[in-house]
C-alpha cells in the first residue's frame, strides 16, 4: 500500500459565520502530486495556513508521517520536514542565492546566528546548501544577487531552501503565479522531477500545470471537497465542470 505521508483529517474552521474550511480530509501519499484546485475563496489558503501552523483548526487533526501535528508551531513543523514554499517569496532579495540557502541550511540546524560572516565559513553548512542548488539546477547562479534572478528560478531557490531542511512533505501555495507561459512550462518541468524527493501538496490556479502534473487533484468549493480523483476523473465529473472548470476543460 502507498504511505501516506501528510494528512489532515476532518479540519474545520470558520470566521464569523462563514465556513472556510468545513471538514476537510486530504491526505498526500508518497512519489505524488496532489492538486488542490478551486474558485476564488473556496478556502484553498486557510487550508494550507493550517496544515503548515499559520492557522490553528476550530475541530479535526494535521498528520504528519502519522504524528499528530496540530498544536505544532509552522517552525516546529518544518523541523519535521513540512517544507513549504510562499505565494510571496519569502527570500531575501538583496542577498546571493548561496547566502539565501545558508540561512535556510542554518535554520535547519536549529542553532542560533547573529552574523551572516561567520555563517558562510561553516564548511558542513555550506556543503548541505550547495548540495540542494546543485538539486534545483542553480549551482551556476550560486554567487548571483537573487533579485536578479528570474521568477521561476526564485520559485527553484524557494525550493532549495526547503530542501536544506530535508522535506518529508512539499506544501506549495500557488507556484506558477507571476510566471509567464515559458516560466510556467520550465517549472512544471522542475516540479514533476521534484515529486520522487518527496511528494508535492500543489495549490495552482494553472490548469494546464495541474493537469500535466497531478497525479490526483482535490476540488474545494466553498470550503468543501467536492471530489477527489484522478485528471481525467475531475475533468469529466459533471458537478466539478459545473463548480469550477466550464465547459473549457
Ligand atoms: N483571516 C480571515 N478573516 C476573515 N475571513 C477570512 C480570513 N481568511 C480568509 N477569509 C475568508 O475565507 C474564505 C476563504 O478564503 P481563502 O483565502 O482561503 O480562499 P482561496 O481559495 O485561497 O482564495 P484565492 O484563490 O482567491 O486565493 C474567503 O471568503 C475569505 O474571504
Amino acid at each position: 500500500m502507498t504511505q501516506t505521508i501528510l494528512e489532515t483529517r476532518g479540519i474545520s474552521k470558520s470566521f464569523g459565520s462563514l465556513k472556510a474550511s468545513d471538514s476537510v480530509s486530504i491526505d498526500l501519499r508518497a512519489g505524488e502530486i496532489h492538486a488542490v484546485i478551486g474558485p476564488n475563496g473556496a478556502g484553498k489558503s486557510t487550508l494550507i495556513h493550517q496544515i503548515c501552523g499559520g492557522l490553528r483548526p476550530d475541530a479535526g487533526q494535521v498528520l504528519l508521517q502519522g504524528q499528530d501535528v496540530t498544536a505544532l508551531s509552522t517552525a516546529a513543523r518544518a523541523r519535521k520536514g513540512l517544507g513549504r514554499t510562499f505565494q510571496i517569496s519569502a527570500l531575501a532579495m538583496e542577498d546571493s542565492v548561496l547566502e539565501n540557502v545558508m540561512l535556510g541550511a542554518l535554520g535547519a540546524s536549529g542553532r542560533p546566528w547573529r552574523f551572516l560572516a561567520p555563517v558562510m565559513g561553516d564548511r558542513a553548512l555550506r556543503d548541505r546548501a550547495e548540495a540542494a542548488l546543485e538539486r534545483v539546477g542553480l549551482q551556476d547562479n550560486r554567487q548571483t544577487r537573487t533579485a536578479a534572478l528570474s521568477h521561476g528560478q526564485r520559485r527553484q531557490l524557494e525550493v532549495a531552501v526547503a530542501l536544506t531542511l530535508d522535506p518529508r512533505a512539499f506544501v506549495m501555495d500557488e507556484p506558477m503565479a507571476g510566471l509567464g507561459a515559458e516560466g510556467s512550462k520550465t517549472l512544471t518541468g522542475f516540479l514533476d522531477g521534484l515529486r520522487d524527493q518527496a511528494p508535492i501538496l500543489l495549490v495552482e490556479h494553472d490548469m494546464d500545470a495541474v493537469f500535466a502534473l497531478a497525479d490526483r487533484i482535490s476540488v474545494l468549493v466553498y470550503g468543501r471537497i467536492i471530489a477527489t480523483g484522478s485528471v481525467d476523473d475531475i475533468r469529466t465529473n459533471p458537478e466539478v465542470r459545473d463548480a469550477y472548470l466550464g465547459e473549457s476543460a
